[in-house]
């Protein structure tokens, strides 16, 4: 059987970058696949795991030839990218992304791309805390969603294809106007993080025999908001720059309704408290039953 992709050009061996690569491989969905880090190490690393055939550092020496380029940098880095691989994209070449905010990856990528160069940007919603190509597994894809949000005239056909390499990793494909995909995201996954960045720095910030005491009694709660606040610095810096608007309003009505919730406590409102954490049983119950579907 041919594969879908003669050269897939992967830009950032990482731990997405790194998991499609292995997917891509598994699955056959290339008969290439190359990348480009600006890690030496990582470039190397991916060689000799085998998930690449070739690992440089010039993201234009992997594009070269390539029929889909996809960006796996941290959103901070797509501009750079996006101009350094412009001229060195062959006509008809289509351009993608994994990255966490979608209308900040258009405005950053679609300037550098020469006519006749397609762009399908897109977001796997599946990931870890970990980073770097070791970390990577093709196993982070099947059953989960990606999302699509391919501007307003973009080939259907081209959206196809890359809709069909999400799927041949095992994901479910949705497409979203990038604006509602960053207000939907800015809720399920940034203020999530931001929440569990600002609890384990306010835990740190405690006087020592304090800090000493939650490291020792860490209970299940406090540990899954420091698995979350592990997650990678500079990948989490990009994603708040790049999604400013949409966390900021989050962050505006979460402010509000912890307010209402401090005020409960104060006053004694048991089943202001109680009916809040009734509902949240129910969402959380709803969560489980989408996961089983
Ligand atoms: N970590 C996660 O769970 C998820 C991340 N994403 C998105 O995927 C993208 C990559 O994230 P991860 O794989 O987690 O990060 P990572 O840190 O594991 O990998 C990023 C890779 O890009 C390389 N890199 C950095 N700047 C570069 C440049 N200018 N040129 C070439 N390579 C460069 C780094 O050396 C590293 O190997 C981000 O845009 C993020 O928003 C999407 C879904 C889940
Ligand atoms: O590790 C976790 O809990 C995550 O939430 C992973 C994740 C991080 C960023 C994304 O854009 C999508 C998924």
């Amino acid at each position: 059987m041919t594969a879908p992709f003669e050269r897939i050009a992967i830009l950032g061996i990482g731990l997405i970058g790194s998991s499609l690569a292995r997917a891509i491989k598994a699955e056959g969905l290339a008969r290439s696949v190359v990348c480009a880090d600006a890690n030496p190490e990582h470039a190397r690393r991916a060689e000799s795991l085998g998930i690449v055939d070739a690992g440089v550092t010039d993201p234009a020496e992997a594009a070269a030839g390539a029929d889909l380029v996809m960006l796996c940098t941290p959103l901070g880095a797509y501009a750079a990218v996006a101009e350094a691989i412009g001229p060195a994209l062959k006509p008809g070449a289509i351009v993608s992304d994994v990255g966490s905010v979608k209308q900040a990856a258009i405005d950053a990528i679609a300037p550098h791309l020469p006519a006749g160069v397609h762009l399908v940007p897109g977001h796997p919603v599946a990931g870890t805390e970990k980073s770097g190509p070791d970390a990577g597994f093709a196993a982070l894809f099947p059953g989960r969603w990606c999302i699509l949000t391919p501007v307003p005239g973009t080939d259907e056909a081209v959206t196809r294809r890359v809709a069909d390499l999400w799927r041949g990793c095992g994901m479910k494909v949705e497409r979203m106007s990038a604006d509602h995909h960053d207000r939907v995201l800015a809720i399920t996954s940034h203020l999530p993080h931001l929440i569990a960045y600002t609890i384990v720095g306010t835990a740190t910030d405690l006087e020592d025999h304090l800090r000493q005491e939650v490291i020792k009694y860490s209970a299940s709660g406090f540990r899954d908001f420091t698995r979350i606040a592990g997650s990678d610095p500079t990948m989490w810096r990009d994603v708040f720059l790049n999604n400013r608007e949409a966390v900021l309003d989050c962050l505006q009505r979460f402010n509000e309704d912890l307010t209402a919730l401090q005020r409960a406590i104060r006053r004694g409102e048991g089943d202001v408290l109680f009916d809040l954490f009734t509902r949240t049983r129910d969402i959380r119950r709803g969560v489980l039953e989408a996961k089983q579907a």
